[in-house]
C-alpha cells in the first residue's frame, strides 16, 4: 500500500462557538484523484484553507507525504510540494500568459537562485515556462495578456501557475465554476492530462466532472465526512444519496 499524500487525522475547526470541521479523518492517496463534494457550507473551502495553510487547525493534523504540516503557513507547504488554485481568479491580468507562467516557474527556481548560475538558471525557468505552457495548451497565446484570455483560458493558465512550483499534490477549488458544458469537457481532459502521475484533490460541484475524473470522492456534511469511495459506492451510498445526491442528480 502506497503512503498517503495527505493525511487529515481528527482534523478540527472551529470558529468562536462554531464548530465547522469537526474531526474529519482522511487519506488521499498518492498519485489519486480524489474529489470533496457536499452541499453549500460543508465545510469544504474550509477544509482547503486549512491544508493549504490559510487556517490553523483547532485540533488534529494535517500529514503531507508523512509529514505533518498542520499549522504551517502557506509558503512553507508549497515549499513542501502542495500547490493550490483558488474559487477566484488569480492571474496578473496585465502580463502575457508567457509572463504569468514564468513566475509560477520562477517561484520553482527561487531558493536556488545564486549569481553564477543565474544563466543556467534563466535557462531552466525558460525551459519549464515552454513545458507549462504546453501542458496547459496555451502556447498559441503566449502573447497574449492574461487578461484577454477567454474565460476557460484564464482558468487553464490559473492551473498552470499551480502547477508552476513543481508541486506533486494539486489542490483545485471549483475549476469547472461558470463553464459550458463544452468548456467543461475540455478542461476535465486537461486536468486529467496535468494530474498524470501526480496527487490530485478537487472540490466541484459538478457531478459529471467528479464522477468522470476522480479516483474516488469523499463527501462532506456538516463538517463531517459521510463516506469515502468509488464513483459507484458512492453513487449508491444510501447516506450520500440522502444527504446530498438525491438533491444534485434527479
Ligand atoms: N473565517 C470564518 N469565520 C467564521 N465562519 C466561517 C469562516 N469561514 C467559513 N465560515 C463558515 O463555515 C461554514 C463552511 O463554509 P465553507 O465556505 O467552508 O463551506 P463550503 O462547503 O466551501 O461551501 P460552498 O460550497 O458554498 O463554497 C459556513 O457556515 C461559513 O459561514
Amino acid at each position: 500500500m502506497t503512503q498517503a499524500a495527505i493525511e487529515l487525522a481528527g482534523l478540527k475547526k472551529r470558529f468562536g462557538d462554531n464548530e465547522i470541521i469537526r474531526g474529519v479523518d482522511l487519506a488521499v492517496r498518492e498519485h489519486e484523484r480524489h474529489a470533496l463534494i457536499g452541499p453549500n457550507g460543508a465545510g469544504k473551502s474550509t477544509l482547503f484553507h486549512l491544508i493549504s495553510g490559510l487556517y490553523t487547525p483547532s485540533a488534529g493534523d494535517i500529514l503531507l507525504n508523512g509529514r505533518s504540516i498542520g499549522g504551517l503557513p502557506p509558503h512553507l507547504i508549497t515549499r513542501r510540494g502542495l500547490s493550490r488554485s483558488f474559487q477566484i481568479t488569480t492571474i496578473f491580468p496585465r502580463l502575457s500568459v508567457q509572463e504569468n507562467l514564468r513566475i509560477a516557474a520562477m517561484s520553482k527556481h527561487g531558493r536556488r537562485y545564486a549569481l553564477f548560475s543565474l544563466a543556467r538558471n534563466a535557462k531552466e525557468v525558460n525551459r519549464d515556462t515552454d513545458q507549462l505552457m504546453e501542458l496547459v495548451r496555451l502556447s498559441h497565446v503566449r502573447d497574449k495578456f492574461a487578461g484577454d484570455l477567454t474565460y476557460s483560458e484564464q482558468r487553464a493558465l490559473e492551473i498552470g501557475m499551480a502547477m508552476g512550483p513543481g508541486a506533486d499534490v494539486i489542490l483545485l477549488d471549483e475549476p469547472m465554476a461558470g463553464m459550458s458544458r463544452e468548456e467543461t469537457h475540455y478542461m476535465i481532459d486537461l486536468i486529467r492530462n496535468v494530474t498524470v502521475g501526480k496527487t490530485l484533490l478537487v472540490v466541484e460541484h459538478d457531478m459529471e466532472v467528479v464522477f468522470s475524473l476522480c479516483d474516488r470522492i469523499s463527501v462532506l456534511v456538516y463538517g463531517e465526512l459521510i463516506a469515502t469511495g468509488r464513483p459507484d459506492d458512492i453513487r449508491s451510498n444510501a447516506r450520500v444519496q440522502e444527504a446530498y445526491l438525491g438533491e444534485v442528480v434527479a
